[in-house]
């Protein structure tokens, strides 16, 4: 579903140029829950915000859908991004819309009926279980019901891909779990493919059924969690391999 190949990001900054990121090449298959983690600084938001070409990659090239997004012209690229959701740590709402309207603003810009917004903003609302905040502000809702609402708004044009980009790390535990399941809960009943980075190893390993770890601009290697005949490079990869079956007991959370 997702390929980046020899993707790079070379940033110009007022000291010269700072390499973020080394060639790096992976692979998110359909329907996957993937998981992109490393300590901050390592380049994790980096090659997330290049999936969408959020972030133009220097070099290489990004294929989503069979669709080679670093040939496209600026207008498809906005069609293209129709079917790549994405949520961030910080939701990005808009203070001065309610719930409904926030999830309704990508429905405008795409130009669908008033009548047919109305009608998909009530089936998001429902998804994420927010219909009785429909006409909240952001400034109304708490951290985990601006992160469904976050959620919902991203799930508007009905993407085939969900980018999460640290979605819990603005979340006390509790919350952090509640949304954790939103994203299992839509992977399963959407098939969609959902590609997620963290710094946190408690994230990961109760939702993602791969993993790629990077660490200093480099992409250090690629795993399985549910396939125990890997050697894993890192500490982090151990940690995660070695725990992953209490852990995920029951959970499911790998299509
Ligand atoms: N616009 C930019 N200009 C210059 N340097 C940048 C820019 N964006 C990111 N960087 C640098 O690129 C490196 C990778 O950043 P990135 O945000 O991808 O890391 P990360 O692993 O997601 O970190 P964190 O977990 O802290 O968000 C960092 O050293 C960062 O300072």
């Amino acid at each position: 579903m997702i390929t980046l190949k020899e993707v790079s990001k070379t940033y110009r900054t007022k000291d010269g140029d700072f390499s973020a990121l080394v060639p790096v090449s992976l692979e998110v298959g359909e329907g996957e829950i993937f998981g992109i983690i490393g300590q901050s600084g390592a380049g994790k938001s980096t090659i997330l915000r290049m999936m969408n070409l959020l972030e133009k990659p220097s070099t290489g090239s990004v294929i989503v859908n069979g669709q080679n997004l670093s040939q496209c012209t600026p207008r498809e690229l906005r069609v293209a991004r129709r079917w790549i959701g994405m949520i961030f740590q910080h939701f990005y709402l808009l203070q001065n819309r309610t719930a409904a309207d926030n999830i309704a603003f990508p429905l405008e810009i795409s130009g669908m009926s008033k009548k047919d917004r109305e009608k998909r903003v009530k089936e998001c609302l429902e998804i994420v279980g927010l219909e009785d905040k429909a006409s909240s502000y952001p400034a109304q809702l708490s951290g985990g019901q601006k992160q469904r609402v976050a959620i919902a708004r991203a799930l508007a044009t009905e993407p085939k891909v969900l980018l999460c980009d640290e979605p819990t790390s603005a979340l006390d535990p509790q919350t952090t779990g509640s949304i954790l399941e939103f994203i299992r809960d839509i992977n399963k009943r959407f098939g969609m493919t959902i590609v997620l980075v963290s710094h946190d190893m408690e994230v990961v390993k109760q939702v993602c059924g791969k993993i790629a770890v990077v660490e200093k601009g480099s992409l250090i290697e690629t795993l399985d969690l549910g396939r125990r005949d890997q050697q894993p490079k890192t500490e982090i990869a151990r940690l995660l391999l070695g725990s992953r079956p209490e852990v995920l007991k029951g959970v499911g959370a790998y299509v």
